[in-house]
């Protein structure tokens, strides 16, 4: 066991991506919401930290829960349990530790509304995805998509203490845009799901059906992101912009992948809109910055 097999089960991509979503998230918050604290180095630290180790530790308890499946699939058959690099009790420790830490860490560094965001990021991702919905809904991945709009969550009250109807749908984006990330990356791995037994959409209703549900998922998101610039005091020009065009690509890819629902085009749709998440809530700090009201 080293250290790049603790960095492995942190799952260091999705670590950055749930940073990114809390960092911007924090910075919005500071800029648009009333009363809210003027932000130093330090407090953005602290997201940073807290989000992290939530993250990691989250992922590392996932890799914990699904050593007996991550043989089954190629993909995962090289991670640190199945392939011996790291027992799986020091994962559990890791993950259990871990986990712990970023709660505590955020409750005396950020503020309590901020912790229990950051708690319910954990609990989502590894009690009520990964232990209860995974291996027997195929809503797992909808419902499941609740922990990275924590992250988010935990960010927006980091700089108010609270939460108010622009926080909470702004981190919501996480949990509508979740299920077109995942289901295009589904269809390209389904025979490996099949093999574990995993229920993921493409392996219950088909490629075609699965390409329909991820169009229609998209068709949900769009209009759903330009609601941040509808509501009183929302989002203004500077992201209506950015959403339209990013989310216009995104619909053009996942309409394509209706007319051609194979492997190979299911991973160009989820590399091409992989980013779109980053570039969503880059929108938002960057509309904070440069606030331009739409209405
Ligand atoms: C329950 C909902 C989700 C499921 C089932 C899911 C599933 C996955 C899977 C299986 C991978 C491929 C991992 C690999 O083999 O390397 C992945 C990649 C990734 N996920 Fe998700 N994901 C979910 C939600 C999220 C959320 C909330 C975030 C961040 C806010 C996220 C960010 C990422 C990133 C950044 C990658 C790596 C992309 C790349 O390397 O191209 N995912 N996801
Ligand atoms: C605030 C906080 C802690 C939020 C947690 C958010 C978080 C880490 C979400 C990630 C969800 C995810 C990548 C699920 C994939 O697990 P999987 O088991 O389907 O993927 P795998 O098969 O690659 O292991």
């Amino acid at each position: 066991m080293g250290i790049n097999e603790i960095i492995e089960i942190s799952k260091p991509r999705i670590v950055v991506l749930l940073v990114i979503t809390a960092v911007t998230s924090m910075y919005a918050a500071s800029k648009l919401v009333t009363g809210a604290s003027q932000l130093d180095y330090l407090d953005y630290l602290h997201i940073i930290v807290a989000g992290a180790l939530a993250s990691a530790g989250s992922s590392a308890l996932n890799h914990y829960y699904d050593k007996d499946i991550d043989p089954k699939m190629s993909r995962t058959s090289s991670r640190p349990i199945p392939s011996g690099r790291m027992a799986a009790s020091h994962v559990l420790l890791y993950g259990l530790a871990v986990s712990c830490i970023s709660v505590i860490y955020g409750f005396f560094a950020l503020n309590a509304i901020s912790a229990f965001f950051i708690a319910v990021g954990i609990f989502s991702y590894v009690i009520i995805y990964t232990v209860w919905l995974k291996r027997r809904n195929t809503s797992n991945i909808v419902i499941g998509g609740i922990a990275g709009s924590a992250a988010a969550w935990a960010g927006w009250a980091a700089a108010t203490g609270s939460m108010d109807l622009l926080g909470f749908l702004v981190g919501f984006l996480v949990f509508v845009w979740t299920p077109s990330h995942f289901w295009c990356l589904a269809m390209k791995i389904k025979d490996e799901y099949a093999q574990a037994e995993v229920p993921m959409l493409p392996v219950v209703i088909g490629m075609q059906k699965t390409s329909k549900f991820i169009l229609g998922n998209t068709l949900i998101l769009i209009p759903y992101s330009l609601l941040l610039v509808l509501i009183p005091d929302g989002l203004g020009i500077v992201y209506t912009v950015i959403a339209s065009v990013s989310g216009g690509l995104m619909l053009v890819y996942h309409y394509k992948l209706t007319k051609t629902p194979t492997s190979e085009f299911a991973w160009k749709a989820y590399k091409v809109t992989a980013p779109y998440l980053t570039i969503i809530f880059v929108a938002v700090a960057l509309d904070a910055a440069f606030h331009f009201p739409l209405i």
